[in-house]
This record gives structure tokens, C-alpha cells and sequence, in this order.
């Protein structure tokens, strides 16, 4: 008993230890420290325990009434080392400020007076900067927004060979932005990555939620066309991936009540034509003439997207790896004087990211198309402006570059435009639509968005003219306002922390499992509840004395924090009522389970202390249970109530199982009866066939016995008995066979064989039916002295000292129709208790037949005869009547 008691106050800790950790969220802490010491901590780490409630209806964040904050296009400055002692006509003056310095041979040398240019950039990267560094100043902002929801767009631009490709892209031991980047999101997201296929790109720049079981068949389908592909291909990326070293850095405060996924697409300008990189072709055809021109259309946001490009669903940076150097492949490079590997295209290399919220479980994606967030991360590597009277480009060469040139001066024209726009408010048209890569990113210079620049710059003399223009328009650019990106997330009403809490349910139901409570899996409670306070603090910085949006936002943040913990009060007492009124039923059960298994004495010290111990096993604990708070009169009516609930409940059960046993029984009864009729029919059947079979046998026998019969009577020798007769035939047979042997085959109408049978001396008593046919013939024992009777009644007829032969003549009509006399004669034999015995010794049988009959065939004729026999047997087995002639 002691050992019972001591599993389960065991569990109860146990429990009570999962409960507070359940209750221990994140959340909770900010909570606490923010209000301070005016409640209880308990009551911010409290669950509610609310079953099937319906989340509210999503909410959409309320509109902003002002217009919308803006930021300028920031502009970053990278310069690439000088290579083999070149002279450099760049100097970094300061980390945002950055000075050319005109060269003698320079043409603007000689068209102005200006001896040096200075420009201002957000952050200016010397030649020493290291990739790491400027992917943690210029790309790790963007990439924390984008894990946010928020769209941005980085491209690199500048003159050929400045180091545009390497700053986005890099090499494999020393990554650039690209690679990073997904390091990052990698890091970020990937516990809470979604399975692979639940959401699927809808072919019009959104995305479809598809349930568990389409996934899993989409990943199957997959893994089975992976394993059918006979030869495995060498991956793209088998060579580059093991030499790099991944970025480490993790984005912290991501949403973890949401999942994610992340695609990629891979596209590329070339000649202002959009090529789908990534498009499902065979590897060995020529890609530059398989490769479609996409087009680029608006969707029902307003974006701008690639119509139809393949969006490929990445798991890991690796496997976003092999879809960049799948795409990398295909891309349009080519030897320049200027650069070895020289860009002949733009190319868009875009990271989406989808993310949906949990249900309010913490368990699965929320099944609402609307509740899917997509932010993407643009990164766009420009391909260099270049002079053809420098690289002395020809031919397919001299198209490309020209084709880049316009390009990229359309990027240009758009945003001068779009500057003098914002400027002195004119409203001209900004030319988007003249280039393809200005019109992929109209919305975000028209809309919202992160922009951010990267102006690459070599800083040899021979790159002057050039450098300057980029410097000019770089520095222009920095001008433009962007808007602020917003998040557009819907507010669904769902408690935050769901996945944790789900977590931590989980754990907490495999520590009971552990301690050894059952069907714990069945313990359901609504995880998604989880008590809180609302969102974080809003900032509190007050930069600008006449802020007062701030300080009003705190004022709402504040009022609606203080309504939040009066509900919380209110339903904690609740719970807490609640929670004494179970302790003490549960507490009474367990004292009436004690009683029941050993005997106990049981003191009630205070209503609300229960002490029990057990005087069996000396030396163990009392066990105590104490209940400590008020439990109400109310509390006890409801334990009250609560048994005799129980005790309805227990009737209403057991009525139901009477009930039912009563209706197994009567089904079994009549399955029973039924099977029994059933049974017995089948052996009267049985028995019906088995009498047929046994008549017929015995109308066989008879029908040979006849035939033999019939045989004898036309002196036809006695064949010998065939071996398939059976015993029983041959047993008659043999007796018939005696009677006639006894004979000794002389014919019935010999006289001198009738005389010698009789001495004449004995006495007979000759006894023949009253209503004899008179034979008239002399076949008859000679009986000279006979006593003739009709009916034997008395037995001194036989015993009598005189009487010493006895004849019984029967007659009757034989299976012919033809009169059949038998005598039967015996000798009678005196007995010494002064009775008589009557043994038979000789049977006589006569036959008659009509001299107008047909005469008896001989033994080979007889064949016709015995199947008429046969045949008439057969009629006699089937019931009919017997044919007569
Ligand atoms: N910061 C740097 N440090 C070291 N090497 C660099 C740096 N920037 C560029 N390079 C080297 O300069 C060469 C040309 O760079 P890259 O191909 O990136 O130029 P690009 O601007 O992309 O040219 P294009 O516009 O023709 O494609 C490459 O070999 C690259 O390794």
C-alpha cells in the first residue's frame, strides 16, 4: 500500500514539476520584468486549460493612417585590391567617404580642373575588407528581414572586372554574400523548417498549403524518380562545397510559432531576355538554344515575378548550392580582355521564403492560404559596363556588351527620374518597362522594399573614365527614398510561445510515461492557450522630444496590458477554486481506496488534513495527505453531486451491459436453433438416402434369389455363386440350396421318389390353411395316418405320444403372380418334460404355371429376362407399381 501511495504523490510531483515547466515561457520573463512586482509571478506562468474552442477570426493589423516611413537606397563602396603594383587612382579617406584621384592621362584630366572627386557612401570596404565583413554590414540586415517578412533587393554594379561577381558569389573557400546568406537562414530557421512539399509554389508568385499526406506521396514520387535515375550524376556542387567554410551567424528572435521554407530561383538578362536557369532540360542539349525566354508579369499583389520559373525547394545551403551551380553552369560567361571570367548577363539569384503560422496546438501549419507569408531576398549581380574601345569586343561579344550598356543606363534613367520624382515632385514616367531588369524590380523601387547597392570599383588608372560615372550615379542613387518594408502578416488571434508549450507537453507526457502512468497520450490539453500578457514592449526610446506617437503607443500598449492581467486574475481564481474542489475528491477516493485494501485507521484532524496510516507494516510511513486552502461548503456540495453523478452513471452502464448480454443471448440462442434444424434435416436426408440405398440392395438380393429360383425350377444346373454376392445372399442362398440338395434333384412330379418318402407308418399331424387351393396333384407326403388342422391352438395336438412328423403347407402367390405351395416337414421329437419338439427337416415347394405361359427360357435367354427383373426391381425401388403380364 505504502509503495502505491509513494508512485503516485511521486507522479503528482512529477506532474506538478512538468507543470511549472510548462508554464516557464519565454514570454513570461519579459512579462514579469515589465510590470514589476504588482502580481505574483505564478499568475504569468499559468496555462489555461480550454478545450475545443475555436481560434478567433484573423484580424488584419489596422491600417496606417500615416503614410509610410522611408529610407534612402543605401549605397556601399567596395574596392578590389590593386593587382602587380598597378598605380591606384582610388584613396579611402574615411569608412564612408572615398576620393578618386584624377590620373594625368585620364580624358576628364584634360576636360576639367577637378584634381580630385570625393563621394560619400554609406560604408566604404577598402581593398583589405574581408567578405565576412561586408556581408555582415551590407547583407545580414536584408537577410533579417527576410526571415521577418520583409522584402529586399542587394545588387552589385560597377565596371568590368571590380569585383561584382566575387562579391556576391566569391569562391569556395572564401564565400560571398550568396552563400552566406543561405548560411544564415539556415542557421536560423532550421528547427523549424516544414517537411519538404507542404508548400507548393501555385505558378502565380504564391504559394499553396497541400496536406501531410500530398506531401509525403510528392516526396515519395521524388525519391523514387532519384532512384530510378539509373546512373547517379555528380552533383555541381561536389567539388566547390567540401572546401567552404560556412557562415555561422544565426538570426535570433525568429518567430518560432511559424514553419518555414525557403525556394530559389536562378535567372539571368541576357540581351534583355529572361532565361529560366534553373529549367528542367537535359544537361548534355545545348543550353543557349533550349532555354525559353520567360516573361515577367505583375501579380495580384503588385509584384513583379518571371512567369513559369522553377522554384526549387531547398532544405539546406548544400542543396541550394546545387541549384545555383546548376544554374552557374548555364550561365552566359566569356573571355574579355578585361576579365577572364566576365558576367555577359544579369543575374537574379532570388531566396523566398514562406512561413506560416502553427494551429493553436503548436502541432501543424495553420491550413489557410491567406496565413502564408512570402518575403524574398533579390541578390542581383549586374554584369560590368564596359567601353568597347577597351575591350575591343566584337561580333556576339560587341551585341552583348551593347545590350548591357543599355541595360544598365535604363537603371540609370529610371533612377534619376524616379530622384527628380521625389525631389520637386514632378510625376514623369519612370522608363521601367525599357529594360527587363528594371522592370522585374519596378515594385521594389515603386512600392516597399530594402534597396541596398554595393558599387564595386577597381581602382587602376585605366578604369578612371568609367569609375567615375559609376561613382556619380552611385552616389545619386543614395538619394532616392525607399519605403519601409511591412511584414504582411495577418493577426490570427493565436497565442505565442505554441511550440514551445507543444514541446514541452511532449516532454512532460514521455517523463510520466517514464514514471510509469498510463494512457498519458490520451491527456488532452489545449496547448495553444498559453497565458500571456501580448507582445513585447514597444521601443522606448524617445529620440525626438515631439514624439509623442511613442509615448501614446505605450499609453494603448499599457491599457491593454492591465485588461489582460484583470481577465488573467479573474480566471485564475477560477482555476484555483476548481483546482481544491478536484484535490479534495481525489483526495477522498484515494482515503476510500486505503480502506478498502488493508484496514486503516483514519483520522480527520481538520477538514482539510487527512491522516492515514497503516498499522500492518510497522515502520513505514504515515502517509499524509494535506489540503491546504479553503475549500467551500460549495466546493463539498459539488463532490457530492459529483458522486452521485458517478453512481448514475455506473447504473445506466450496467443496465446497458444487462441489456446487451440479454440481446448476445437471444442471438445465440437463435443461431443455435437454426443450426440445429439444419443439422437434423441434413441427417434425415442422410437417413432417407441410406433406407433407399438399403432397399434397392435388398430388392437386388431378391431379384437374384428369384433368378436362381426360377433356374433350379427349369432344371438349369446351379451355377456357382459369383464373388461379388454378398455374405448375407449367400447365407439364403445356401439355405435354399440345402432344402433343394436335401431333394436331391429328382423332379417334383416323380411318384416312386414320393413313395419312398413315406413309411406310412407315422402319425402326422398335417396343418394347412382352411381356405387351401386343391392342387390336385400327388405331390403331397404320403400320410396315411395324419390329423389335419387348420389353426394351431393346442399344444396336445403336437405333444401328443402318437404324432411323429409334422407337414406345414402354406401357399401363396409368388413374385410372378403364379401359386407358390410350400411344405414345410419336420419330425417331432418328445421331450423328456413331457413336451415335443418339432425339428424341420424338408421343405417342398410347388409351383404352378399356366400351361398358356410363356415356357421358361434357357440360361443363355434368360439375360433379356433378368434385365426385365432388373428393370422391374428398379421401378419397385422408385415406388411405382410393378408391371404384371
Ligand atoms: N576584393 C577582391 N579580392 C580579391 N580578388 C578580387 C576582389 N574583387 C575581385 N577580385 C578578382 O578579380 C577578378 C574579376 O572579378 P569579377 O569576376 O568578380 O569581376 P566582375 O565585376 O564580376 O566582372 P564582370 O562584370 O566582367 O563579370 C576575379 O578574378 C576576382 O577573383
Amino acid at each position: 500500500m505504502n509503495l502505491y501511495l509513494k508512485t503516485f504523490t511521486q507522479s503528482l510531483k512529477t506532474w506538478q514539476y512538468d507543470c511549472v515547466r510548462l508554464m516557464n515561457c519565454n514570454r513570461c520573463k519579459t512579462v514579469n520584468k515589465c510590470v514589476g512586482q504588482e502580481t505574483s509571478p505564478e499568475m504569468f506562468h499559468f496555462f489555461i486549460y480550454r478545450r475545443n474552442k475555436p481560434p478567433p477570426p484573423p484580424r488584419k493589423t489596422p491600417a496606417k493612417v500615416q503614410p509610410p516611413a522611408k529610407d534612402p537606397v543605401k549605397v556601399y563602396c567596395r574596392l578590389r585590391p590593386v593587382q602587380n603594383d598597378e598605380e591606384s587612382c582610388v584613396k579611402v579617406i574615411s569608412q564612408t567617404i572615398v576620393s578618386l584621384l584624377l590620373p594625368e592621362t585620364g580624358s576628364t584630366y584634360r576636360a576639367t580642373n577637378y584634381k580630385e572627386l570625393q563621394h560619400t557612401f554609406q560604408h566604404v570596404f577598402d581593398d583589405r575588407a574581408t567578405q565576412k565583413e561586408v556581408f555582415d554590414h551590407v547583407a545580414l540586415p536584408l537577410v533579417s528581414d527576410l526571415i521577418h517578412g520583409k522584402n529586399g533587393l542587394l545588387f552589385t554594379y560597377g565596371v568590368t572586372g571590380s569585383g561584382k561577381t566575387f562579391t556576391m558569389t566569391g569562391d569556395p573557400h572564401n564565400g560571398g554574400i550568396m552563400p552566406r546568406c543561405l548560411d544564415v537562414i539556415f542557421n536560423s530557421i532550421t528547427s523549424y523548417q516544414a517537411k519538404k512539399f507542404v508548400f507548393k509554389p501555385d505558378r502565380m508568385n504564391r504559394f499553396d498549403i497541400q496536406s501531410d499526406a500530398d506531401a509525403l506521396m510528392d516526396r515519395q514520387k521524388e525519391l523514387h524518380s532519384v532512384i530510378s535515375s539509373k546512373t547517379p550524376k555528380k552533383k555541381d556542387s561536389d567539388t566547390a562545397l567540401p572546401q567552404r567554410t560556412a557562415d555561422s551567424t544565426k538570426i535570433e528572435h525568429v518567430d518560432e510559432d511559424n514553419t518555414y521554407a525557403v525556394f530559389v530561383t536562378y535567372v539571368e538578362i541576357y540581351n534583355n531576355a529572361v532565361y529560366d536557369l534553373l529549367e528542367d532540360i537535359p544537361e548534355d542539349t545545348l543550353r543557349s538554344k533550349q532555354l525559353q525566354v520567360k516573361i515577367v508579369r505583375e501579380d495580384a499583389c503588385r509584384n513583379m515575378y518571371v512567369h513559369s520559373v522553377t522554384e526549387v525547394e531547398v532544405k539546406s545551403t548544400e542543396e541550394a548550392f546545387e541549384a545555383f551551380y546548376k544554374g552557374q553552369k548555364r550561365k552566359r560567361m566569356a573571355i574579355t580582355i578585361l576579365n577572364s571570367e566576365s558576367s555577359r548577363s544579369h543575374s537574379v539569384f532570388t531566396i523566398r521564403l514562406v512561413q506560416a503560422p502553427l494551429d493553436s496546438r503548436g502541432e501543424n501549419i495553420l491550413q489557410d492560404k491567406n496565413a502564408v507569408c512570402i518575403s524574398q531576398l533579390s541578390l542581383v549581380d549586374l554584369a560590368g559596363s564596359e567601353r568597347t574601345n577597351r575591350t575591343k569586343n566584337s561580333g556576339q561579344r560587341l551585341r552583348e556588351a551593347g545590350n548591357i550598356n543599355n541595360s544598365l543606363m535604363t537603371l540609370r534613367t529610371c533612377l534619376e527620374v524616379l530622384r527628380e520624382n521625389q525631389l520637386h515632385g514632378t510625376n514623369k514616367m519612370v522608363p521601367y518597362r525599357d529594360s527587363k531588369i528594371t522592370h522585374l524590380f519596378k515594385n521594389y523601387f515603386d512600392g516597399e522594399g530594402q534597396v541596398r547597392m554595393i558599387v564595386c570599383v577597381n581602382p587602376r588608372v585605366d578604369d578612371y573614365d568609367e569609375t567615375v560615372h559609376v561613382m556619380k550615379f552611385a552616389e545619386m542613387t543614395q538619394e532616392i527614398q525607399m519605403s519601409q518594408p511591412v511584414a504582411t502578416k495577418l493577426d490570427f488571434g493565436l497565442t505565442p510561445g505554441r511550440r514551445k508549450a507543444n514541446q514541452i507537453f511532449k516532454q512532460a507526457l514521455q517523463k510520466m510515461e517514464e514514471n510509469g502512468c498510463r494512457n498519458v497520450q490520451n491527456i488532452d490539453v489545449d496547448i495553444g492557450l498559453v497565458y500571456c500578457l501580448g507582445p513585447q514592449f514597444p521601443g522606448l526610446e524617445l529620440d525626438d522630444p515631439g514624439n509623442d506617437k511613442r509615448i501614446n503607443d505605450l499609453v494603448t500598449f499599457l491599457e491593454l496590458r492591465m485588461n489582460r492581467k484583470n481577465l488573467l486574475l479573474k480566471d485564475w481564481q477560477q482555476k484555483r477554486e476548481y483546482f481544491f474542489t478536484v484535490g479534495i475528491f481525489t483526495c477522498s477516493h484515494i482515503m476510500s481506496l486505503v480502506k478498502s485494501v488493508c484496514p486503516v485507521i483514519v483520522t480527520k484532524a481538520t477538514p482539510h488534513k487527512v491522516k492515514c496510516t497503516c498499522p500492518k507494516e510497522p515502520g513505514s510511513d504515515s502517509v499524509v495527505v494535506y489540503l491546504q486552502g479553503g475549500a467551500s461548503t460549495s466546493g463539498i456540495r459539488k463532490i457530492k453531486w459529483v458522486k452521485v453523478q458517478e453512481k448514475d452513471s455506473l447504473i445506466h452502464q450496467q443496465m446497458a451491459e444487462k441489456e446487451k448480454l440479454r440481446q448476445k443471448f437471444s442471438d445465440k440462442m437463435a443461431v443455435a436453433k437454426e443450426r440445429n434444424t439444419f443439422e437434423t434435416q441434413k441427417r434425415l436426408k442422410e437417413q432417407e438416402i441410406e433406407l433407399k440405398t438399403h432397399m434397392r440392395h435388398q430388392e437386388d438380393k431378391l431379384r437374384k434369389v428369384k433368378e436362381i429360383l426360377n433356374k433350379d425350377s427349369c432344371h438349369i444346373p446351379v451355377q456357382p455363386v459369383s464373388s461379388a454376392t454378398t455374405l448375407e445372399s449367400n447365407t439364403i442362398l445356401s439355405r435354399v440350396l440345402l432344402a433343394q440338395n436335401s431333394r436331391r434333384g429328382p423332379a417334383v412330379s416323380n411318384p416312386r421318389h414320393r413313395k419312398s418318402r413315406s413309411t406310412g407308418d407315422e402319425m402326422w399331424l398335417d396343418h394347412r390353411p382352411a381356405n387351401a387351393v386343391e392342387l390336385g396333384t400327388v405331390m403331397q407326403p404320403l400320410m396315411k395316418r395324419r390329423k389335419s388342422v387348420t389353426k394351431l391352438t393346442d399344444a396336445k395336438d403336437v405333444a401328443n405320444s402318437k404324432t411323429s412328423k409334422y407337414c406345414l403347407m402354406t401357399q401363396e402367390q409368388d413374385s410372378g403372380g403364379e401359386l407358390e405351395t410350400c411344405l414345410y416337414k419336420a419330425d417331432v421329437v418328445p421331450t423328456s418334460g413331457g413336451g415335443a419338439q418339432v425339428i424341420f427337416n424338408d421343405v417342398e415347394t410347388l409351383k404352378q404355371r399356366s400351361p398358356n405361359a410363356t415356357p421358361v427360357r434357357k440360361r443363355n435367354a434368360s439375360t433379356s429376362e433378368f434385365q426385365d427383373a432388373e428393370a422391374a426391381c428398379a421401378i419397385a425401388v422408385e415406388g411405382h407399381k410393378r408391371m404384371r403380364h
